[in-house]
């Protein structure tokens, strides 16, 4: 059985529409990684990463190592809904779910924890405040103080930092040291290939493909970012199936592979 956290992707083809996005993908991530994923835009990080999360169901191989229910993820900002009517303390209360379910009220010592992850991100005294009325900067916060009441053993973030000062970035990569030291399987989306260096131990680096994967020095070379800038550039956008899927699902309508 392998410690919880401890995440393999097999071969792992996922996209929309039978269209893969990111294809072939085989990886593990040892429990307690502190795991970057980069790659051009457009390189199947996101959707590589909501596979991970149990929110898009793989086209072709497997993810072992992954309760969905026991997973923190952060989509990226532009997905998430600002304009419900909720404050700060609601939002972060809502990653108490898996103790609470849908409809039991917080106990004093749940309220009590909601409060200390709203201190620990630095937004002591927003408690009563609505979504809207946060900069971009202090909703991060909050997500983050939602994602620490979840306490899961695996936290996924979509470009966690995007939009947010350096003081900001400070207090949060904080957070996410703080989460890698408890055991926690970390792994980012991010495009900051300096932060990625500074940070982050592992690097995933995808092009539609796995271009590269290992510790971060070993990753982030010039050869390995060309390859991955030339394989993006390739890829044909009005491409059909991936030709290797087809074949194993029965897919007869004479797709091919998704890049020349
Ligand atoms: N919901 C969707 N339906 C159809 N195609 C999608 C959907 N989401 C993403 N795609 C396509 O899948 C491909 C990979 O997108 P994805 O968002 O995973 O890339 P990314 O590496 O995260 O990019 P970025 O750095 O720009 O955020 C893109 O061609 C994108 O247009």
């Amino acid at each position: 059985m392998p410690a919880p956290g401890d995440i393999t992707l097999h071969d792992l083809t996922a996209g929309y529409e039978r269209h893969p996005a990111v294809h072939h993908v085989s990886l593990r991530w040892p429990s307690g990684s502190l795991a970057a994923v980069v790659g051009p835009n457009g390189a199947g990080k996101s959707t590589l990463l909501k596979c991970v999360a149990g929110r898009l169901r793989p086209m072709h191989g497997r993810i072992d190592g992954v309760e969905p229910a026991r997973v923190a993820y952060l989509p990226q900002v532009s997905e998430v809904d600002r304009s419900f009517p909720i404050t700060v303390a609601e939002l972060v209360g809502m990653g108490l779910w898996h103790e609470l379910g849908p409809w039991r009220r917080p106990a004093a010592g749940q309220r009590a924890r909601v409060a200390a992850a709203i201190a620990e991100v630095g937004l002591q005294g927003f408690e009563r405040r609505t979504l809207e009325t946060l900069s971009g900067g202090q909703f991060q916060r909050a997500l983050f103080a939602r994602l620490m009441l979840q306490d899961a053993p695996v936290v996924l973030l979509d470009e966690p930092f995007t939009g947010v000062d350096a003081r900001t970035l400070e207090d949060l990569v904080c957070v996410l040291r703080r989460w890698h030291e408890q055991g926690r399987t970390v792994i980012a989306v991010l495009h900051d290939l300096a932060l990625v260096r500074a940070v982050f131990p592992l690097t995933t680096l995808l092009a539609r493909e796995l271009v590269a994967h290992g510790p971060t020095a070993a990753v982030l070379t010039e050869p390995n970012l060309l390859r991955a800038r030339q394989l993006q550039e390739a890829f044909d956008e009005r491409a059909g199936p991936c030709e290797l899927d087809a074949a194993e699902v029965g897919v007869t309508d004479g797709g091919h592979r998704p890049h020349a």
